[in-house]
């Protein structure tokens, strides 16, 4: 990872597919966390697992599979193999039979992703859900916070390299029908972040449910996948104001919490 976000930004740029779901996307592309400073958030390179899968060209860059060859392939099957695991026990314990196959079958076309992000000094990433359902995250720097569902405060998420943590996302929110909830996140880099070196890598395997899943979100609007996930990025990157005007930032999260008495710390 390093060796690829160190390359100079026309060499990244080569990688770009001219869109924020795939290929490089660059630093300010995101919302960052301070509105007065709304460019500085992380840069990214989102690897499509289906493509990848179909060995289309352009899906990983020449450095990875020169370097490594078929370890991103091994990577991905890898998480494909937990998140089957979790979502098979997470339909027993629920008494919900359609989570696994039909909706998140691997072989069939998703916006699911292995992205490899990078946060060089202070750059952040603004406060959110997952779009998708569930996420393993890497990371062995400070920097991830999440927001305690008893008091709504902002808690660290301490790094631990042998560990990962899995999110909950939207989409296995809704088509479980709201009996789990997905977590607000956001990455820091400053207060007990700001001790650490000056650059921070994290890798997050995102399952998001296939293309055609149709289900109801937050507003219990019918909605399909592939609208969901233009929704989801547009607000990814849209302007603070225009992030608070309505509750797909956060999946109706805040609102949840809000309900329950649980004050939102916001910023
Ligand atoms: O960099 C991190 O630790 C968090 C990444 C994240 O929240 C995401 O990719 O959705
Ligand atoms: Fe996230």
């Amino acid at each position: 990872m390093k060796k690829y976000f160190s390359q100079p930004l026309e060499t990244k740029l080569l990688d770009s597919h001219g869109k924020a779901t795939r290929g490089y996307v660059g630093e300010g592309t995101f919302s960052a966390v301070e509105k007065d400073d709304p460019s500085s958030s992380f840069e990214h390179l989102a690897i499509g697992c289906h493509e990848l899968h179909q060995n289309q060209p352009n899906t990983l860059p020449s450095l990875f599979h020169q370097s490594h060859p078929g370890l991103v392939e091994r990577y991905i099957t890898t998480c494909e193999y937990i998140v089957d695991l979790l979502l098979s026990r997470l339909s027993s314990a629920l008494h919900i039979p359609s989570l696994l196959g039909s909706h998140h079958d691997h072989t069939q076309p998703s916006d699911s992703i292995l992205a490899l992000l990078s946060y060089r000094d202070h750059l952040n990433h603004q406060r959110h859900t997952d779009l998708g359902s569930l996420t393993i995250l890497f990371s062995d720097e400070w920097g991830l916070q999440v927001v305690s569902p008893s008091t709504g405060n902002w808690e660290w998420v301490e790094p631990q390299s042998q560990l990962a943590v899995i999110n909950v996302g939207d989409t296995l929110r809704f088509l479980t029908g709201k009996k789990l909830y997905s977590c607000i996140h956001r990455v820091v880099r400053d207060g007990r972040a700001g001790m650490e070196r000056k650059q921070r890598y994290s890798i997050a395997y995102l399952l998001r449910p296939g293309n055609d899943t149709v289900f109801r979100d937050s507003n219990e609007r019918e909605v399909m996948m592939k609208e969901f996930v233009e929704q989801k990025y547009e607000t990814y990157s849209a302007p603070h104001e225009v992030q608070d005007r309505d509750g797909v930032l956060t999946g109706g999260m805040e609102q949840v919490l809000a309900a329950a008495g649980i004050v939102q710390p916001m910023v």
